[in-house]
């Protein structure tokens, strides 16, 4: 992870091939997110190095075939990422320029302001088109951005959005050209903040998120077990070893 400091951070997600989320990454972005309150920083950018890529989402292998132990470490340790993001008082924005399935987009609407790179990327929450259910928060998430009968039907569908279409129904507020372009859009959104007094801004933000993250902070034992009595039935076990497969095949084509 790289961070620049102008006043504004950038934090560039960096773990090649494809920034997915394992307990490594997620702690360092915990680390970084703490560090990024800590310098009183006007906000931050969330990006990636991967010119293809914003983040797959979690990573598969922490998943499959688990250690006990670190398994339910990499949950709470995703759950802290998402309290600290989506709960951030300082701005936040994600200048997504590649991919975002799954966690990539629950990551991405954890912020406050999404621009996106024009091109063949997509962007959603495709759970349900794995043969799983998008923990609580994943969805809230995606509710606190699109309309709530547009969540629904996206959450159902196992739905991933072209950049057009993300643009369309409110999941991306601005599309960019490039990288650079996404990062001083994301850097204009939070520069409308430099006469709103912060204190006030802050407050106000964690009292309109507050309902969503209270749900997740008074149920993270409940969401824990959900998860690892999940990621240990066979039947998943078997659907994970199969979309490894699938994903090999397709990366040696
Ligand atoms: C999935 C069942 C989980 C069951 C657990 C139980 C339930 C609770 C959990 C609920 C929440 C889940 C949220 C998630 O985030 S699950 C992860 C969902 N992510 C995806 O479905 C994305 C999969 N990846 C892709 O679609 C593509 O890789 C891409 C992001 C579009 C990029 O495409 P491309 O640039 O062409 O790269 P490749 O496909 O060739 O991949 C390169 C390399 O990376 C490996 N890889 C890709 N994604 C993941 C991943 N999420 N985890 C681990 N590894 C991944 C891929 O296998 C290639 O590896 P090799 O080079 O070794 O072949």
């Amino acid at each position: 992870m790289a961070v620049d400091n102008d006043g504004i951070a950038v934090v560039t997600l960096q773990r090649p091939p494809v920034n997915s989320l394992n307990l490594d990454l997620l702690q360092a972005m915990n680390n970084t997110f703490d560090d990024v309150a800590k310098n009183k920083s006007k906000g931050m950018i969330l990006t990636s190095a991967s010119p293809t890529v914003f983040s797959a989402g979690l990573d598969i292998m922490e998943m499959y075939k688990p250690d006990p132990k670190r398994v339910e470490t990499f949950w709470v340790t995703l759950q802290d990422m998402w309290l600290k993001l989506f709960g951030a008082s300082f701005p936040t924005a994600a200048a997504i320029n590649g991919h975002a399935p799954a966690g990539g987009c629950l990551i991405a609407t954890s912020c406050e302001y999404r621009v996106m790179l024009s091109g063949k990327f997509t962007i959603g929450l495709n759970e349900t088109a794995l043969g799983i259910v998008a923990p609580t928060w994943f969805q809230d998430s995606l509710r606190h951005t699109i309309p709530t009968r547009q969540a629904e039907i996206a959450l159902t569908t196992g739905k991933m959005f072209t950049v057009d279409e993300a643009l369309k129904v409110g999941l991306i507020d601005e599309t960019a050209a490039d990288k650079a372009e996404a990062i001083e859009k994301c850097k204009k959104f939070i520069k409308r903040f430099d006469k709103i007094p912060s204190l006030a801004r802050g407050m106000t933000k964690q009292i309109f998120r507050q309902e969503v993250l209270k749900k997740l902070l008074t149920n993270r034992q409940a969401d824990t077990k959900q998860f690892l009595d999940l990621v240990n039935q066979p039947k998943v076990q078997q659907s994970l070893e199969l979309y490894l497969a699938m994903l090999k095949q397709k990366s040696q084509k």
